[in-house]
């Protein structure tokens, strides 16, 4: 692959820097720890990795600093239209929401025309409000967003909630859902064709983590008069395969199946008596 390395930008430290190690070393690429050095190499893939803020990130993809990114897709939205957006990673999930303070009347977003919002997110804001067609003064601060009201800086906030606690905290309630988001690749308009051919194996080996994370393996036993029911229920990769029991009238099956659908099918699988039911994780699913 010749001596071209393809540059990721992480973030340095905060709530992304782990899932993002996770996701390398998952895909078999190790990075020799490197947080204090701000740059390091993988041994085993040709890839170097920079701890950035993730605020700086979109600017990094922008000049073609980096090559990619793992980064918030709300902080692409707010400030990196022009990046491309690549996979979803599955992690960091949140959202970016309008709240305010529990005592407010709200009924729809016009009782907040012409409030005093406080924000770190002011292009995210604006478009939202020109969407609605209403305006408001913007108060832009880049951390402890939700103590604004509290203190009188603004009628509004806009910030992001995950469980929601920071707001319970903070007497305030989410009224308005602007953008959901997770951690995304992103990927620098300026990538060369030499690393984009590095860019291509890396989503390769993401996608076969992201799509072993949200399946298993499972096995169980049937009665071979329901089997065709039970495949029905189960469809598989291509299609589930079916083994003999040493006890006559019986079969095991086994299968893949996301997780979600999993659960959604187990009451039908059993009302069809299948039994001794085995979940196994999956460990890397190249399809
Ligand atoms: N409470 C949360 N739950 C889930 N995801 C979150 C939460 N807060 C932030 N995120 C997501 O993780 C990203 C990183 O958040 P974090 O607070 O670590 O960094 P930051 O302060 O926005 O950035 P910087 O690295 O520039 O200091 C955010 O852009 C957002 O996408
Ligand atoms: O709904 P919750 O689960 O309470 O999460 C939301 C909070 O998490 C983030 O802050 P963070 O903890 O990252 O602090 P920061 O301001 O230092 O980034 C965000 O800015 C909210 O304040
Ligand atoms: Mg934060």
């Amino acid at each position: 692959m010749g001596k071209e390395k393809l540059r990721i930008a992480i973030q340095k430290s905060g709530r992304l820097f782990e899932d993002s190690i996770k996701i390398l070393k998952d895909s078999g690429i190790y990075i020799d720890n490197g947080k204090e050095q701000l740059r390091a190499s993988s041994n085993n893939f040709p890839l170097e990795a920079m701890y950035l803020r993730n605020g700086d990130i979109p600017q990094y993809l922008r000049d073609g600093v980096v090559d990619c990114a793992i980064i918030g897709e709300n902080v692409l939205i707010e400030k990196g239209q022009d990046i491309i957006r690549g996979e979803k990673l599955g992690f960091s999930k949140c959202r970016v929401s309008l709240a305010v303070p529990k005592s407010f009347k709200y009924t729809t977003i016009k009782d907040l025309d012409g409030c005093k919002i406080a924000t770190s997110y002011p292009n995210t804001v604006n478009r939202f409000l020109a969407e609605k067609g209403i305006t408001g003064e913007l108060h832009i601060i880049n951390g402890s967003v939700e103590i604004a009201p509290n203190i009188g800086l603004s009628q509004a906030i806009v910030d992001i909630v995950s469980s929601g606690s920071t707001l319970f905290k903070n007497n305030l309630k989410e009224v308005e859902v602007i953008l959901k988001s997770e951690a995304v690749l992103a990927i620098s308009p300026q990538i060369s064709e030499e690393r984009k051919a590095i860019l291509n194996k890396l989503q390769f080996r993401f996608n076969s983590v992201l799509k072993a994370r949200t399946s298993k393996y499972i096995l169980l036993n049937a009665p071979n008069d329901k089997l065709q029911d039970i495949i029905k229920l189960l469809p598989g990769m291509r299609s589930p395969t079916v083994l003999p029991l040493a006890e006559e009238g019986w079969s095991s099956v086994h299968t893949v199946i996301n997780e979600e659908k999993f659960w959604n099918v187990l009451d039908e699988l059993k009302e069809y008596g299948a039994e001794g039911i085995l979940v196994v994780p999956i460990e890397k699913m190249v399809i």
